[in-house]
């Protein structure tokens, strides 16, 4: 299936200035080859023009079964032709991460936290570059625990704050600290939520994500190997939280937020709620139930491209 040219507002313009991605290095211009060694693909080993020029929405979540899933779920959604058995991982060379392509969608795991993410947003975002994408949108679709807020809502996020309640992220530089904006796209978050409220099966909010370093005692957890506060404190760490907007906490979403934002690429951040964390710690919800829940950040994704694309009114 072509790709159809749309604009910023999902409508079809000649016209239209597409919005360009900018990768900040100017250290690339001269290098011969750039091998994307944790994708196991490199741009004289391989035709990332053609391999991946028409990606216009690229989605990432921690896992690569649930990635794998969501490019399976995208082809039939999509209707394309052919056995979604023939999806196979394009970074099979390498088992770091999963990518899957299906028509101009882009499914790609990153692992858990900041780290794992980072390496793969420079990875993902240098693919972009050297194939020559443009005008392309980028979703982190994962899970989460919940401040304030049922088990199973879908968080879409306005602000990724760190720790402290910051929008911002900070990266450690030759030994200097680096603080970059989390900003993410207004407009992005704003159209996710219309298409949330045309959906009442999508329980959703709009608020803060807070990115941690830790899932234990990062994230103020009293069931870690290590724990040195008391109940009352983190309860006491969580209504700050939920008194500042936070409605989430996760791993990835502020450095997602900076280096898309660096890089001029449009992105959201749309992670469901596993458990309410005012009401525990443990995540002791059944399988099939978390299962269901994984499909609610991937239902409203798939929603907004399909009306990106034309295939919905
Ligand atoms: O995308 P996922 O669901 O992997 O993101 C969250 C944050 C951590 O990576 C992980 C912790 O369980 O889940
Ligand atoms: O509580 C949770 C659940 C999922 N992911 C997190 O980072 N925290």
């Amino acid at each position: 299936m072509a790709p159809i040219l749309l604009n910023c507002a999902g409508k079809e313009d000649e016209d239209y200035i597409k919005p360009q991605l900018h990768v900040k290095n100017p250290h690339l211009d001269s290098m011969e080859e750039d091998i994307l060694y944790h994708f196991s693909l490199g741009t004289k080993t391989h035709n990332l023009p053609e391999m991946f020029g028409d990606v216009k929405f690229v989605c990432v979540g921690g896992s690569g079964n649930r990635m794998r899933a969501f490019a399976k779920f995208m082809h039939q959604e999509l209707g394309l032709p052919g056995n979604t058995d023939e999806i196979t991982d394009i970074c099979e060379g390498t088992d770091r991460y999963s990518m899957y392509k299906v028509g101009p969608v882009l499914s790609i795991s990153h692992g858990m936290g900041v780290p794992s993410i980072s390496i793969m947003l420079h990875e993902m975002i240098k693919l972009l570059h050297h194939a020559g994408c443009h005008d392309v949108n980028l979703f982190r679709l994962g899970t989460s625990g919940g401040v304030g807020i049922s088990p199973g809502t879908v968080v879409i996020t306005d602000k990724a704050v760190d720790c402290f309640f910051r929008p911002q992220f900070e990266q450690v530089i030759l030994g200097k600290v680096i603080i970059r904006s989390t900003e993410l796209d207004a407009d992005l978050a704003e159209e996710l939520s219309q298409y949330a409220s045309e959906m009442p099966e999508l329980p959703t909010v709009i608020g803060k994500t807070m990115c941690t370093s830790d899932f234990y005692e990062g994230q103020g957890r009293l069931d870690g190997a290590l724990c040195s506060f008391s109940t009352e404190e983190k309860v006491e760490y969580l209504r700050k939280a939920y008194n500042a907007g936070v409605r989430n906490i996760e791993m990835e979403s502020t450095v997602f937020a900076a280096m898309c934002h660096m890089c001029n690429l449009k992105a959201a951040v749309v992670c469901v709620t596993l458990l309410n964390r005012f009401d525990g710690d443990q995540i002791s919800t059944p399988h099939e139930v978390l299962t269901e829940y994984q499909q609610r950040p991937q239902n409203l994704v798939a929603h907004f491209i399909k009306k990106r694309l034309g295939l919905i009114v």
